[in-house]
């Protein structure tokens, strides 16, 4: 049984005092269910997110890091600061950070490897444009993703990895992918991974769907059979979007 996992993206929003305010928010009202709430939240936060969160069932993720683990990479963050922190999950590879700041397959499989590492669970993104879904390659572009994004991971790490499948062009736009539609790319990267790994395998790694995810869908989207999870950008910033999306 794969336990669902709802995490917020909150990308570069909120000072540590609004995080502080939204974590007294919803902390008497997340439901003690099996629902793993997350959120992942800019560096500047982090430390004080932990603290406000303990003795909650809240966990808190970054949303990047370096893959190695110091060095002269001004501005960057590693996988030892984020342990420091005692952080759970990091996304790695977001389309943002792919488009925006040259994130490659590579670097998505360096990270992921280096997030393992050190015990952090990278939640791994992947993802079709627009124009690549006009073109009937989704199923093609994520199976490259997934499979160059998983690439010398040895299977009992495979597992550990939350994958998050997030059309581009349904980030932000108010535009969802049909339920069905997200669950049949879900379940096809369920195949990719049983491939590279094993049937166990991909019968227990968990896979988010992400792309305007909101309160009002989020019950149709977790009925899908294969999907396990929402990674949430513009209603997580909400405590009181945040609450039903995690009670579902
Ligand atoms: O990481 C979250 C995704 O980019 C989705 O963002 P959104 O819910 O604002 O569409």
């Amino acid at each position: 049984m794969r336990k669902p996992i709802i995490a917020g993206n909150w990308k570069m929003h909120k000072t540590i005092n609004e995080a502080k305010s939204f974590v007294e928010e919803i902390k008497g009202s997340i439901k003690e269910t099996d629902v793993e709430a997350v959120i992942c939240a800019p560096y500047t936060i982090l430390k004080d997110l932990k603290e406000v969160t303990k003795g909650t069932n809240i966990k808190v993720g970054a949303q990047n890091m370096h893959f190695e683990e110091n060095g002269a990479f001004t501005g960057e963050i590693s996988p030892l600061m984020l342990k420091d922190l005692e952080i759970d999950y990091v996304i790695i590879g977001h389309s943002e950070r792919r488009q925006y700041f040259n994130e490659t397959d590579e670097t998505v499989n360096k990270k992921v490897k280096k997030a393992l590492e050190h015990s952090i669970i990278p939640i791994m993104c992947v993802g079709e444009s627009l124009e690549e879904r006009e073109a009937g390659d989704t199923k093609s572009i994520v199976k490259s993703q997934v499979e160059k994004g998983l690439e010398g991971i040895n299977h009992e790490d495979i597992k550990k990895i939350v994958v998050a499948y997030e059309p581009i062009w349904a980030i932000g736009t108010g535009k969802t992918a049909s339920s069905e539609d997200a669950n049949e790319v879900i379940a096809y990267i369920r195949e990719v991974i049983k491939n590279v790994s094993s049937e166990d395998i991909s019968e227990e790694i968990r896979i988010q769907y992400g792309g305007s995810v909101k309160p009002s869908n989020v019950e149709e989207i977790m009925n899908q059979s294969d999907i396990d999870g929402a990674l949430v950008g513009g209603a997580s910033l909400e405590p009181k979007d945040f609450i039903e999306l995690v009670n579902f």
